[in-house]
């Protein structure tokens, strides 16, 4: 088994079904037993910035919520800074908003307007990519604020949900799809 192999099949095994959460229709895949699993955790961790070291990234952009706690460690593994992409109404100094609709809803989210340097290459981390709703409007953020989209990276990808589409042009890379 390679190494990807490996990853993706520890992926599988440590993510949990949960039907018709948030709501009635949608089967929740909850990432949180693979982030207490400290070997799963790590694995996920190295595995991306293995993948991603080449593209030469010098900053992380995580997308609040789940999408913090890899990009943090991803950060941290690979010796960069990491910025928060958040919520409407989180962030407390000018901000370029983008509103996008996602799996179960619609939302907002923003970027600090001086989060990257011009032209810095900005890795974009995130737990799920489903409708690709939450990536593109991402994407596009990075770039309003004068950064450069190094790659897109995903624990899990919804293949059935066709979010590639959304993204595409852009790198995109999955631990897992299913
Ligand atoms: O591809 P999409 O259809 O846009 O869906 C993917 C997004 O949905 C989830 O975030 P959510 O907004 O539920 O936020 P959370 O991390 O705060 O739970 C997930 O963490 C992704 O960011
Ligand atoms: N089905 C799903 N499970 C977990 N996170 C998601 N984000 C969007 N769709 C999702």
């Amino acid at each position: 088994m390679t190494d990807r192999e490996h990853v993706a099949k520890l992926v599988a095994s440590r993510i949990v079904d949960v039907p018709d959460f948030p709501q009635p229709g949608v089967v929740f895949k909850d990432i949180s037993p693979l982030l207490a699993d400290p070997a799963g955790f790590r694995a996920v961790v190295d595995a991306i910035v293995t993948e991603q070291r080449a593209t030469g990234f010098e900053v992380v952009a995580g997308i609040e919520a789940r999408g913090f706690v890899l990009a943090a460690a991803v950060a941290y593994a690979a010796e960069v800074g990491v910025v928060a992409v958040r919520k409407a109404g989180k962030l407390p100094r000018a901000t370029f908003a983008a509103s996008y609709s996602l799996e179960y809803g619609e939302a907002t989210l923003e970027v600090h307007r001086d989060a990257f340097l011009p032209g810095q290459r900005v890795l974009v981390v995130d737990d799920v990519l489903a409708t690709g709703g939450t990536a593109r409007a991402t994407l596009d953020l990075v770039e309003q604020a004068g950064g450069a989209v190094s790659g897109l990276t995903v624990l899990l990808e919804l293949g059935f949900l066709a979010g590639r589409a959304k993204v595409d042009g852009y790198p995109v890379h999955a631990l897992l799809t299913v």
